[in-house]
C-alpha cells in the first residue's frame, strides 16, 4: 500500500492547474456514448473512477479509443448497446453505477449485472432502484434490492413523475438518462438544487430538458448527433489546494482553468463569510460550464455554519472544509450533512476521528458534526477507511501540523492523480513512501 508523509510546510507559492472534472468525465462519456458519431474529449479525468465508467461503456460495445490524452468515442445512439459478456465493475464509484443503472434498465432485452469494490457494495442503491421500477425498470440488488451487485434486464421504461428525497445528482441523472430512453414524459423534482451538470450537457447537446422551478421535464428521444467535451478542471479537487493556500502561513497560490458552476461552488460561499482572501481572477464559458483562475492567500479564518440547501453545492468538500474549520476561530457546525454517511466511507466518523486524533477538537453531533478552532495540529497517522477525500483532507491538514502526518495515499487515483506532485510544486512537504 502506498502511503504519503506530510510535514509542515513553509509558504506555498505558485501556479497550478487541476485535472478534469469527474462529474464532467463521467457524463462526457455516457452522452457520447448513447449519441451518434464521434465525440472527443479534452482534458478528460484519467481517475480510476472515471476509468471504471469507460471499461463499463467499452463492455457495452461502445468503441473508446485514447490518444495524446484526448478520448475519442464512437456512439452507436441510444439503442446501439450490445449486451455486456460478463459482470460490469463500477469499481468504486457511485456516480458510475448509479447513472449506468439508469441507462442499462433503458435497454429493452439486454441483461447485465453491474458492482463493484467493498466500499461501493456497502452503498444505498434503493434510491434509483424504486424510481426506476416506478417507469417499468427490471433491476434485482442484495438486501432487499438495496446494495451491488444489481442485476438488470433492460425494458422498454415508461416515463413517470418523481420526487426525491435526497439532493442527489447521481439519482436526478440516473432517472433523466433513463427519460430519454422511455416512452412519454419525465419529471424529476429535487428536493434542492444538486449539481447541474447534466442539465447543462442536455442543452449542449440539444436533448429536450424544461426546468420549473426544481422540478426537469423530459421526454424519449430516437437519437441525437455526438459533440465534442473540453472538460474543466474538477472545483472539488482545487478544493484541496484552496485549502492548502489558506491555511500555510504567507501562501499565495493561483489555480488555473477550474470549474466554477454555482452548484459545486457552495465552500467559496462558506469562505467568503469565514474571512477568506480568494478572488476569481478570469471567468468564461465552455460546453454550457463556467469556468475561471482563482488566487488564494493565506488568511486569518472565522468560524462558520454549513446547513440547508447549500450543503448539496459543497457536498464533497465537507472533509476538507472541516480541517479549514480547525483553524478558524469559533465554533464551526456542519449540519444536514447526513449523505457523508454513506459515501466512499462515514465521512463523518472518519474525519471527527482524524481531526481529534491530531489533537483538533470535533464532536459528532445530530446529522453532523461540530469543529472548534483554532487549534495546534500534531501528526499522527491518520484512518482514511481507502477513501480519497479523506486522504487528501489529512495530507492537505498535515502541512500544517507539527511532527509528521502520514496517510494511505492508493485511494487519492480515485478523482486527483496528480494530488501529491502539485502539492509538491507549489513547495509542500510532501513525501511518497511505498511499502
Ligand atoms: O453526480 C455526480 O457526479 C456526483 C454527485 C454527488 O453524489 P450524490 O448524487 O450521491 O449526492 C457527489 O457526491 C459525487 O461525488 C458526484
Ligand atoms: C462521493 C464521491 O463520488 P462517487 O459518489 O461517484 O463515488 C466523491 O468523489 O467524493
Amino acid at each position: 500500500m502506498g502511503k504519503l508523509l506530510v510535514k509542515k510546510s513553509k509558504v506555498l507559492k505558485g501556479e497550478v492547474e487541476v485535472p478534469g472534472d469527474k462529474s464532467i468525465s463521467h457524463r462526457a462519456l455516457i452522452f457520447s456514448s448513447m449519441g451518434e458519431g464521434e465525440s472527443i474529449i479534452r482534458n478528460f479525468l484519467f481517475s480510476q473512477d472515471c476509468i471504471s465508467t469507460m471499461n463499463c461503456l467499452k463492455s457495452l460495445g461502445v468503441s473508446i479509443e485514447v490518444y495524446d490524452s484526448i478520448v475519442r468515442v464512437k456512439g452507436n445512439g441510444i439503442k446501439g448497446f450490445k449486451e455486456p459478456e460478463n459482470v460490469l465493475d463500477a469499481g468504486n464509484s457511485g456516480t458510475t453505477i448509479r447513472l449506468l443503472t439508469g441507462l442499462l434498465s433503458g435497454l429493452p432485452g439486454v441483461f447485465s449485472v453491474i458492482t463493484g469494490d467493498s466500499s461501493l457494495r456497502r452503498r444505498p442503491m434503493k434510491r434509483v432502484v424504486d424510481p426506476l421500477r416506478k417507469m417499468g425498470a427490471n433491476i434485482w440488488g442484495r438486501n432487499n434490492d438495496n446494495n451491488p451487485p444489481l442485476a438488470i434486464k433492460g425494458e422498454k421504461l415508461v416515463g413517470e413523475s418523481h420526487i426525491l428525497n435526497v439532493a442527489s445528482a447521481q439519482v436526478k441523472s440516473a432517472l433523466l438518462i433513463a427519460g430519454l430512453l422511455a416512452e412519454g414524459e419525465t419529471c424529476v423534482t429535487e428536493p434542492s438544487l444538486s449539481r447541474d451538470h447534466t442539465e447543462r450537457m442536455f442543452q449542449y447537446l440539444g436533448l429536450p430538458l424544461k426546468r420549473e422551478g426544481l422540478t426537469l421535464k423530459t421526454h424519449g428521444i430516437e437519437s441525437y448527433k455526438n459533440k465534442d467535451f473540453n472538460i474543466p478542471g474538477d472545483f472539488s479537487s482545487a478544493a484541496f489546494i484552496i485549502a492548502a493556500g489558506l491555511l500555510v502561513e504567507g501562501s499565495k497560490v493561483i489555480i488555473k482553468n477550474v470549474g466554477i458552476n454555482p452548484t459545486r461552488t457552495g465552500m467559496l460561499d462558506i469562505l467568503k463569510e469565514a474571512g477568506a482572501k480568494f478572488n476569481i481572477i478570469d471567468t468564461w464559458e465552455d460546453g454550457g460550464e463556467l469556468i475561471g483562475n482563482l488566487m488564494i492567500e493565506y488568511s486569518d479564518l472565522k468560524a462558520f455554519e454549513i446547513k440547508g440547501d447549500i450543503v448539496p453545492t459543497l457536498i464533497d468538500e465537507v472533509p476538507i472544509l472541516a480541517i479549514i474549520a480547525t483553524q478558524a476561530k469559533g465554533e464551526s457546525i456542519f449540519k444536514d450533512v447526513e449523505e457523508l454517511k454513506v459515501k466512499e466511507s462515514d465521512r463523518i466518523k472518519a474525519v471527527v476521528d482524524g481531526i481529534n486524533k491530531m489533537g483538533g477538537k470535533a464532536k459528532v453531533i445530530d446529522n453532523g458534526f461540530v469543529v472548534y478552532g483554532p487549534t495546534k495540529l500534531k501528526g499522527g497517522e491518520i484512518e482514511t477507511y481507502g477513501d480519497h477525500r479523506i486522504a487528501m483532507a489529512f495530507a492537505i491538514a498535515g502541512l500544517i501540523a507539527d511532527d509528521e502526518t502520514i496517510v494511505e495515499s492508493d485511494s487519492i487515483n480515485i478523482s486527483f492523480p496528480t494530488f501529491t506532485e502539485t502539492i509538491k510544486s507549489l513547495g509542500g512537504n510532501v513525501i511518497e513512501l511505498q511499502s
